[in-house]
């Protein structure tokens, strides 16, 4: 089988989320197990999002990049202390890249009235757009992504033969931060330019929704040693596993890599994801006797740790 043919699996969650009959939700838990064992990845129907909430927010993060550069520079999430806002096309770099990524992103996360925790909890920074523009459709959608992050991480516990009353701690205060993201045309055949270069996600669940029709996603296959190009499907979900997830299952979920090239002629492509981390102070609901005792909170400050600054209170208290 070549590349080309091979496509990522695709998961109907309306057997677990909705059962009808007995065996729905064990078949798709077996699903979903075996796809991110294989690849990492999924893409997904029947996960409940409403198509006229999808719509919304794609036209929330149209509205928001169409705003003028200047406007959007206030909004800048280098100056904001929990990290949230804008980021500008060209500020991303990893290490080995050629050139930045041409993305620009706008970040928003959990709603909490203060700061705390080095900013993991506090308030997020809102455009000066009407509620009924951005603020509404996107805080409705950051609302259903959460949840479908929390349930796909449920459908991984019991994958593993774990119950999902782990979730109760690992859920209590979850890390959830949600990327609206603009990829502006591709520049010609400018090598080494990506929309988002090659990396894995570092955390937990990745909930991706892509624009239909807007390609440009590809996952590397190991085995294959190829690049597998994930078709944007309306209506249809992009899941996959981050870093977080492939340490704490030992491995038996993969964290895989994958990049953006926007496919689309001459125009821009607009995504968003919903990263469900998890509590910053819970450890591994994958593997509950990990002697490590690893937190998630002491995982994202490691990941952040050049980037950003955390107080000798949090990096103690998450034990980083
Ligand atoms: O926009 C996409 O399709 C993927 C984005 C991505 O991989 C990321 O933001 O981590
Ligand atoms: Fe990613």
């Amino acid at each position: 089988m070549s590349a080309d043919e091979v496509t990522l699996p695709l998961v109907d969650l309306s057997g677990y989320i909705n059962p009808q009959k007995p065996g729905d939700k064990e078949r798709v838990i077996a699903e979903v197990r075996d796809a991110c064992a294989q690849y990492g990845f999924f893409q997904t129907t029947g996960h409940g999002i409403p198509m006229s909430q999808q719509k919304g927010l794609l036209k929330s993060i149209e509205t928001l990049f169409n705003m003028p550069l200047e406007e959007k520079r206030k909004l800048s999430f280098l100056k904001n202390p929990c990290r949230r806002g804008f980021e500008e096309s060209g500020a991303s770099l990893r290490d080995g890249d050629a050139l930045p990524d041409s993305k620009e992103a706008f970040y928003i996360g959990r709603e909490d009235p203060v700061v705390e925790h080095s900013g993991f909890y506090g308030p997020n920074v809102w455009p000066p757009l009407p509620n009924a523009q951005f603020h509404d459709p996107v805080w409705q959608y950051y609302e259903a992504t959460h949840k479908l992050g929390e349930i796909i991480w449920e459908i991984l516990l019991l994958g593993l033969g774990h119950p999902i009353s782990l979730m109760e701690e690992f859920a209590k205060r979850p890390m959830v931060v949600m990327k609206m993201i603009r990829y502006p045309p591709q520049a010609g055949d400018l090598p080494g330019q990506f929309g988002v270069g090659p990396h894995k996600d570092f955390g937990g669940v990745t909930v991706l929704l892509q624009e239909a029709g807007k390609h440009g996603l590809q996952v590397w296959h190991e085995g294959l040693e190829k690049w597998l190009p994930v078709r944007a499907m309306e209506d249809v979900y992009v899941i996959n596993c981050g870093d977080m997830i492939g340490k704490w299952s030992g491995g038996r979920y993969k964290s895989a890599k994958h990049q953006v090239i926007n496919a689309a002629d001459n125009e821009p492509r607009l995504s968003c994801a919903t990263f469900f981390h998890g509590d910053l102070f819970a450890t591994n609901p994958l593997d509950p006797t990990d002697p490590e005792r690893e937190t998630v909170g002491a995982l994202l400050v490691k990941r952040f740790r050049n980037q950003f600054s955390f107080d000798k209170e949090l990096i103690a208290a998450v034990g980083a």
